[in-house]
């Protein structure tokens, strides 16, 4: 979690750390709101262990390790036989060590071993009663648990009944299938609950949860299978004989589901690598399967080898977990993106705090549509439980509602499609733009039609959806071949707008080529990138013919962005000839391929930065680079900053939005603020807007 786990450095360090984890301990398996994810809980364990190890001497009598449940539960059930926890291994070298002193213990290796997926839910002991489901008990300390009687009943594959009237007590894990976990989640929220972080603390709280007003159902599989005191002689003498496996297909035969039930069935295996090879298969199922799996447990199948490796007092010798990377980590929800996706669907996804889990960074997860996030009462700025195993694209399983500090605010759903801007079909669980697959259309033609681009007045976004739904339009190159009778039968567009409309569109027409570059909307070539590029090519023909190495002489493209450039220009081929075939301008004024330097020479690759840049020869402001800042008055008044800065490099200049050293003119209108400052700092030439405007009056359109 976001918290580090400190590094115990003195007795007072070991102390605190105890009291932490049996904090931890006593939540995550009272009533699942445990403030530590299990990784950073076996950290401190992990810390806690060696300390002790290092100051044996110092060990406090309520440390957790070496007891059940880190001694943070007890119950008031007394247990026929322990209920013991399990040791760990974590490798292949770890495990074939382990087989070695189960050997040494035994006298022999082991017959045969039974290998399990460990199933991430809560131990529980069912006892029956002449085949009848009578009482459920929690593992608790080990010795005795509690009576969770109460939820009888709601445990799918835990039968009332058995298929035989025996008297038997059934161990194994309660827990929540994903599924399961959602539903209770929903249902929690929908009584005005606070969501449960993940499905083992899920099944943890609901477990324990007496008097609630409603019930969710859990799964159950079992894993081990005793006589009770009532047993009649000949059973109690059969069970305490059957190896693990055995025991688990006679549990099947009562009717009890068992790990042998689960999608990925226990097996027996003799060899040591036949074991590893199915700790690996369980593994690589893991992301699959519909409930969580924290490891593999491998048991010495043969009750007289259990026996003869006898148990500890926190867990049995004869069975060990390989352990796998946990896959879920808390982390602080930062934001929410609206991404809109090719058909439309308008998709939620979590920006987090980057966390690493099993190995990658994570800093993003699905959130798959708005209803999932309001049913998951998530909130912005919550500590969430996110979810990644294998490739699977990480989720946010849920928020880990007990750590909120009260500061988190509501995630806000946008009101009109975060790409186009038109309507958003709510109808469904998955939210849609109200274009569906025209909304990339809309919105890109919306875009060339913009002030910075193409500025076609009269072509607002309205008026692109009627184009578009009339499907008179289905590129760019659409809008220069429309005719008067065309739009004059659209809906609301009379005779002048008609006009209008027509003859902004020839005037984009003419629109030097930079502007036509930036309104194809390529990556990375925004306003005064795509001037750059047009000023160096001064032709679309020259763009076009420009490999990676050449595109990266104009200043600002690099290694990374170039390929893509061309790719994209490649990808819009057909779309530029159609253009250039409806008559759109397809040149810079005033700029010559290859371009000319200040000097008169042409560029090399290696050219100075100016050359590069693609600034012409020519103009008042050659070779100087300009920051225009605050309002624009007098002869620049009605300019966008985009425009001034558009003027700049037709004057020859280069516009730049930071003040530094290299900066030769400053323009400062009013209201310039801390660039004008740092101008006045570093003694630049400043200028008035009108000043400028004289500078530069030959160049003014
Ligand atoms: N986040 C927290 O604050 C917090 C607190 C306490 C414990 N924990 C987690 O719990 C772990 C230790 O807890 P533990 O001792 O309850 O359990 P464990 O995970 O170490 O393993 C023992 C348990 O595994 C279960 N199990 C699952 N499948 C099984 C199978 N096929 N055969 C036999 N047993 C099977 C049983 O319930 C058994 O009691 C820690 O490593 C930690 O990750 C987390
Ligand atoms: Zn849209």
């Amino acid at each position: 979690m976001t918290t580090p786990v400190a590094q115990i450095v003195d007795a007072a360090g070991y102390a605190q750390a105890v009291e932490d984890v049996v904090q931890a301990a006593a939540a995550y398996y009272t009533d699942g709101t445990s403030p530590l994810d299990d990784d950073a809980y076996d950290r401190l364990v992990r810390e806690i262990s060696a300390w002790e190890a290092d100051h044996p001497d110092e060990v406090l009598p309520g440390s957790p390790t070496g007891k059940v449940a880190g001694g943070a539960v007890e119950g008031d059930v007394p247990h026929t036989v322990a209920m013991l926890s399990l040791d760990n291994v974590f490798s292949p070298e770890q495990f074939t060590a382990w087989t070695a002193s189960l050997a040494r213990r035994i006298g022999h290796e082991a017959e045969r071993f039974s290998v399990e997926p460990k199933l991430d839910g809560l131990a529980i002991a069912a006892r029956y009663t002449r085949g009848r489901l009578t009482r459920l008990i929690t593992r608790g300390d080990g010795t005795a648990g509690e009576d969770v009687s109460h939820t009888m009943g709601t445990i799918e594959g835990l039968p009332d009944t058995l298929a035989e009237p025996v008297d038997v007590e059934v161990r194994g894990e309660v827990l929540m299938t994903n599924a399961q976990f959602e539903h209770a989640n929903e249902v929690r929220t929908a009584h005005g609950g606070q969501p449960f972080a993940n499905p083992r603390n899920a099944a943890a709280g609901t477990l324990r949860a007496k008097d609630r007003a409603y019930t969710v159902p859990m799964t159950f599989f079992g894993y081990g299978l005793l006589p009770l005191p009532g047993t009649d002689d000949a059973l109690a003498a059969r069970l305490d004989d059957l190896a693990h496996s055995e025991l688990m297909a006679f549990a099947a035969e009562l009717g009890v589901n068992t790990t042998a039930t689960t999608p990925v069935p226990g097996i027996t295996a003799t060899a040591t690598a036949d074991v590893l090879a199915r700790v690996q298969e369980i593994a690589a199922l893991r992301a699959g399967l519909p409930f969580g799996i924290d490891g593999i447990v491998i048991k010495a199948d043969h009750s007289a080898d259990q026996k003869a490796a006898g148990s500890g007092s926190r867990a049995p010798r004869w069975a060990i977990a390989y352990k796998l990377p946990a896959v879920e980590k808390i982390t602080r929800l930062l934001d929410v993106e609206w991404n809109v996706g090719r058909t439309g669907i308008i998709a939620p996804r979590a920006v987090l705090e980057p966390v690493e889990i099993d190995g990658s960074t994570i800093s993003y997860a699905t959130l798959h549509n708005p209803a999932d996030i309001t049913r998951r009462d998530l909130r912005m700025g919550d500590q969430v439980m996110v979810h990644r195993a294998g490739d699977v694209i990480p989720r946010v399983e849920a928020p880990v509602a007990h750590l909120r500090t009260g500061d988190e605010k509501p995630i806000v759903f946008p009101q009109e499609c975060p790409r186009c801007g038109s309507g958003i079909d709510t109808s469904q669980e998955r939210w849609r733009c109200e274009q569906g697959r025209n909304c990339h259309l809309v919105a890109s033609l919306s875009y060339a039609a913009g002030r910075d681009q193409l500025d076609i007045e009269g072509l607002g976004a309205t008026r692109v959806v009627q184009l578009v739904e009339a499907c008179l339009v289905t590129d760019l190159s659409d809008l220069f071949t429309l005719t008067r009778d065309q739009l004059l039968g659209l809906d609301r567009m009379g005779e002048t707008s008609t006009d209008n409309l027509i003859a902004a569109l020839a005037t984009a027409r003419t629109r030097p080529l930079s502007r036509v570059l930036c309104a194809l909307g390529v990556r990375g070539t925004g306003r005064s990138m795509s001037r750059r590029i047009a000023r160096y090519f001064a032709t679309m023909d020259n763009i076009r013919a420009a490999d990676a190495d050449q595109l990266q002489r104009v200043e600002g493209i690099g290694a990374e962005k170039a390929p893509s450039i061309v790719a994209e220009l490649a990808e819009l081929a057909r779309l530029i000839d159609r253009l250039a075939a409806a008559g759109v301008n397809m040149t810079e004024p005033g700029a010559t391929f290859p371009p000319v330097d200040a000097a008169g020479g042409t560029d090399t690759v290696t050219g100075a930065d100016d050359v590069a840049d693609g600034t012409p020869a020519a103009g008042p402001l050659a070779g100087m680079t300009v920051v225009v800042t605050g309002a624009m008055t007098g002869p620049l008044e009605k300019r966008s900053r985009n425009q001034v800065n558009e003027l700049v490099e037709r004057a020859g200049g280069r516009s730049s939005s930071s003040v530094s050293r290299k900066t030769s003119l400053v323009v400062a209108g009013d209201g310039a603020g801390s660039k004008r400052t740092k101008a006045e700092d570093l003694g630049i030439r400043l200028a008035t807007p009108d000043e400028f405007a004289l500078l530069v009056a030959d160049f003014l359109d």
